[in-house]
């Protein structure tokens, strides 16, 4: 397994956000994080990326427990979070030739032209960061997240402000990234077409806790819906009760 979880428990001060998370997830192999707002997934995701200390559980990603990864771990490890810092006084080209640099010691860089032509960005490569606009810094922040070629990929609402056309070449992008370099993907998304599009797996997260996981078509089945739309409102609701 690239990545296992296991009875995950967090706390922050006297509120528990996650309460025995349990799920794994094999080379290649794309799953899909869903959720109400404050359901626990950015603290899940971040836990994993090592950037959070979690209270309880086992986790392991690549076979190392996050809170001991080192420097050789984190360069196998790609991670788009809700919002990059931004570089406004960088150029396009060269913040991500810069980055890539940083994984050269142990995988070889997605070379930056190439990467500007993968996230459609060719176009604004000597423009400054500051100038992009709210869509095309997303596309740079994908872009960040995979310069190292890593073995799995952390995606925090990857595609929030992207254009369809955007969204569809990004979905390409996924797609490729998991079935040629056998990469895998974990994402966290509001957009249930691009769950049912993209993931082998969805997760339902709600209040901590995952109350639901399958195929797109599984979690229709079992609420006996039409729609993924309908099993997500379905499954969220009775949470609610
Ligand atoms: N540093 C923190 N201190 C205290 N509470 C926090 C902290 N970070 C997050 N929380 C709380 O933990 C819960 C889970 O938050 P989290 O950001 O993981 O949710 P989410 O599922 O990613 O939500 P969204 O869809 O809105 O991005 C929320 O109730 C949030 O208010």
């Amino acid at each position: 397994m690239v990545l296992t979880v296991d009875g995950l428990r967090m706390r922050y001060g006297d509120t528990e956000v996650l309460h025995d998370v349990s799920f794994d997830a094999g080379a290649g192999e794309v799953i899909a994080l869903l959720g109400p707002n404050g359901a626990g997934k950015s603290t899940t995701i971040e836990i994993l990326e090592g950037f959070r200390l979690r209270s309880a559980g086992r986790v392991e990603v690549l076979g190392v427990d996050p809170a001991a990864g080192d420097e050789r771990w984190r360069s196998r490890v790609g991670i788009v979070l809700q919002s990059w810092r931004d570089h406004g006084n960088w150029r396009v080209r060269e913040l991500l030739h810069h980055l890539g640099s940083y994984y050269a010691p142990y995988a070889t860089p997605w070379p930056a032209d190439e990467l500007l032509d993968a996230v459609g960005l060719a176009a604004q490569a000597k423009q400054k960061i500051r100038t992009l606009s709210g869509g095309q810094r997303r596309r740079l922040d994908v872009a960040i997240g995979i310069v190292g070629r890593p073995d799995i990929l952390f995606l925090d609402e990857p595609t929030a402000g992207f254009d369809p056309e955007a969204r569809y070449e990004f979905h390409e992008l996924v797609r490729g990234l998991a079935v040629d370099q056998g990469t895998t993907i974990l994402l966290t998304t509001h957009d249930l077409d691009e769950a049912r599009k993209l993931a082998h797996r969805i997760l339902v997260l709600a209040a901590g806790r995952i109350i639901a996981s399958g195929t797109a078509s599984q979690l229709i089945a079992a609420a006996d819906v039409g729609s993924l739309e309908d099993a997500y409102l379905a499954l969220v609701r009775q949470e609610h009760r």
